[in-house]
């Protein structure tokens, strides 16, 4: 047996290694007070205690419970596995049995510049909304209603539901429909103080996908427009063109598969690795968005704004199947009576294609409703477009908004019908007192379930942490004590030290040395001396650092060196040192996605860098630049 110290090496024959191996350090060091040699008075007892020996029965016994480990922790992936998918089940039956067709109906707040009647025309329950007009009191139903002190939170708390039911493999759509000026962009937007439903999903998937240990999420994004049928591609980076060049966003062209999926050709897809950049990519369409100022609304938006999630499940195993879902977050254009809004010309046209568009949505929507057999998806780009995440299996939450002003009532009432033809299967009033109690019963039966089956899944998750932690340290310990261990001697494919690298907890490097030091044998960790060493070997070279920054900023004085520290320009350190330092990325330089990033995200449309978000937002202070801007929102000088 070979056993190695820094100088040499001896070769030891069995019988000395076993002795070295049953000496506890206690009595070398023991021995050594009076500088004798231990004395035992059995003459098997061991002599000299070799520190450097490391017993065979210890390497063996840290193996097994490296391996026992390893084990453990496939099991309680199992384990969390089935929770999981207990847990989608159960949400997956909650939401069947409240209609995969879901209708909220949120009233506006009155705003400011608005006056109110003594009799409001609106009254509200938790899921009825009443209207009268003219005398005569009109009732609608409603999965849910949100009264005027309803908060985005409370909003919100309602829709997170179906959006998990997305991060489950399901297509969903999130639609907002309702009058001009009725708060639909303020419900699916919101503003900095109170965000709406789309930068709330996208914290929320983030969230979600950071708990989720069992399979790795990953998420792109793309936004398009749907303006006067046609579709424009709100995220497409600006090509290099001439001023009076007008930018075609518009080459998209919308093919479903044999498998009914449909894909639009040439929309841009980027990836967003996290809620900072994918809120940066929303922030960027949003401001590309068609709006225009009318009577009703001064920043009215003249279109359908689309926001897509695509979202790709990969199993733990890397042979497992991925899966995709798409979640759609929609904000429809203003339905609206073209004289009141006192649109000409143009947004008169924008108006009456909003109009259309909007009448073959809900036709889509009443044939699903009906499962008729045939679904009129053609009638519009917009059925067209959202046609995999309107059918079988797919979720869809339309939210109707109405405005609490008596001048209103006749657009209001219009709203609430058509909502009303696009209400679940099963409205709940239909159903007999006997089947609705049962349906309540059925459904607090299987919110218990799905919650025990998140407590489970929490806690399996919780024992995985602790498992995969102690296993790297008995790992670390093994690679430190007796060298690599034979199956990480195999190199690694960059994928897994991608996957590896991602799941990987932070841990600051003090609480590693700290770990380290204390699973070490006492003489292999470093002495007051060595660190005072490495300490100024580090202090010499951050101090020929701060020089060379300084020497290239020009700074004269930094150059005065002192004889022993001094560096000159041939010296091959100092070149290596000024290479490096300027090899730091410059601001704004764009993160290209390679070819190999691309297929390791698994996103299969167009490659799209990411810059990283700028803080700076351009603004106007001129107040009279101000106000034109205001009155002028709409950006079509890029559209074609
Ligand atoms: N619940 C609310 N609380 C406070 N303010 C609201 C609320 N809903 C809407 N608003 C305000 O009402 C105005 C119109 O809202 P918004 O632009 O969202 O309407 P819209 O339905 O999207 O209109 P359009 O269809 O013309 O785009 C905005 O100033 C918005 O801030």
């Amino acid at each position: 047996m070979f056993i190695s110290t820094e100088e040499e090496q001896i070769a030891l024959s069995p019988n000395n290694a076993k002795h070295s191996l049953i000496s506890p350090p206690m009595e070398s060091s023991s021995g050594s007070l009076d500088g004798s040699s231990p004395v035992s008075d059995s003459p098997d007892s061991p002599v000299i205690a070799d520190v450097n020996v490391f017993p065979e029965h210890l390497k063996m016994e840290l193996e097994q419970s490296i391996a026992n480990l390893e084990e453990e922790i496939v099991q309680l992936r199992l384990k969390k596995k089935s929770f999981d998918v207990k847990r989608r089940d159960a949400l997956n039956k909650i939401l069947d049995i409240k209609g995969t067709i879901r209708v909220f109906c949120r009233v506006r707040s009155f705003l400011v510049t608005e006056r109110r009647k003594v009799n409001e025309p609106i009254l509200t329950e938790s899921e009825k909304i009443a209207v009268r007009s003219a005398g005569v009191k009109k009732e609608f139903g409603f999965d849910k209603v949100f009264n005027q002190t309803s908060s985005q939170e409370d909003v919100f708390v309602e829709v997170e539901p179906i959006l998990r039911s997305a991060l489950d493999g399901h297509n969903v759509c999130v639609m907002a429909y309702g009058q001009t000026g009725t708060g639909k962009t303020f419900t699916m937007d919101g503003t900095n103080d109170q965000p709406g439903i789309v930068p709330r999903a996208l914290e929320e998937i983030f969230h979600q996908a950071s708990l989720d240990n069992s399979s790795s999420l990953s998420f792109s994004m793309s936004m398009l427009e749907v303006y006067m049928g046609n579709l424009k591609d709100l995220l497409a980076p600006k090509p290099v063109c001439r001023a009076y060049e007008p930018i075609n966003r518009c080459n998209l062209n919308i093919q479903t598969d044999a498998k009914g999926l449909v894909d639009i050709e040439g929309l841009t897809e980027v990836q967003i690795p996290d809620v900072t950049k994918a809120q940066w990519w929303y922030n960027k369409g949003r401001r590309v968005r068609s709006t225009s100022w009318t009577n009703v609304n001064e920043a009215s938006s003249r279109s359908h704004c689309l926001t897509r999630i695509t979202i790709f499940r990969h199993g733990d195993a890397l042979e497992a199947k991925r899966e995709v879902s798409k979640l759609w977050m929609v904000d429809l254009g203003g339905s609206e009576r073209l004289l009141k809004t006192g649109a000409t010309g143009q947004t008169l046209d924008e108006g009456r294609a909003i109009n259309l568009s909007l009448s073959a949505l809900a036709d889509v929507i009443a044939a699903l409703r009906r499962k008729r057999g045939h679904v009129p998806y053609r009638n519009s780009k917009l059925t067209q477009i959202l046609k995999d995440s309107l059918g079988d299996g797919s979720k869809i939450l339309m939210l109707v908004h109405v405005s609490p002003c008596d001048e209103d009532v006749g657009e209001t009432i219009c709203s609430l019908s058509f909502a009303k033809r696009a209400r679940a299967v099963e409205s709940i009033r239909e159903l007999s007192e006997d089947l609705r109690k049962q349906r309540e019963k059925k459904m607090a039966e299987l919110e218990g379930d799905m919650r025990e089956a998140k407590v489970e899944c929490q806690k399996v998750g919780n024992q995985i942490n602790e498992a995969e932690f102690l296993l790297r340290e008995k790992k670390k310990l093994f690679s430190t004590t007796y060298g690599l261990l034979e199956d990480e001697k195999t190199p690694i494919s960059p994928k897994e030290t991608l996957k590896e690298s991602i799941k990987t907890p932070r841990v600051s490097e003090k609480a590693i040395r700290r770990s380290i030091s204390n699973s070490l044998p006492r003489f292999m960790t470093s002495t007051v001396a060595s660190r005072q060493r490495q300490g100024t070997a580090e202090r010499e070279i951050s101090v020929i650092n701060v020089r060379a920054r300084s020497l290239r900023s020009g700074s004269r004085s930094s150059m005065q060196f002192s004889h022993s520290q001094s560096l000159s320009f041939l010296d091959p350190r100092f070149k290596v040192m000024l290479r490096t330092s300027n090899k730091k990325p410059r601001y704004g330089e764009p993160d290209i996605l390679t070819e190999s990033r691309k297929a390791n995200s698994g996103l299969d449309s167009k490659t799209i860098f990411v810059p990283p978000p700028r803080s700076k937002m351009v603004t106007s202070s001129d107040p009279n630049l101000k106000a034109t801007l205001c009155r002028h929102r709409r950006r079509m000088s890029d559209f074609m």
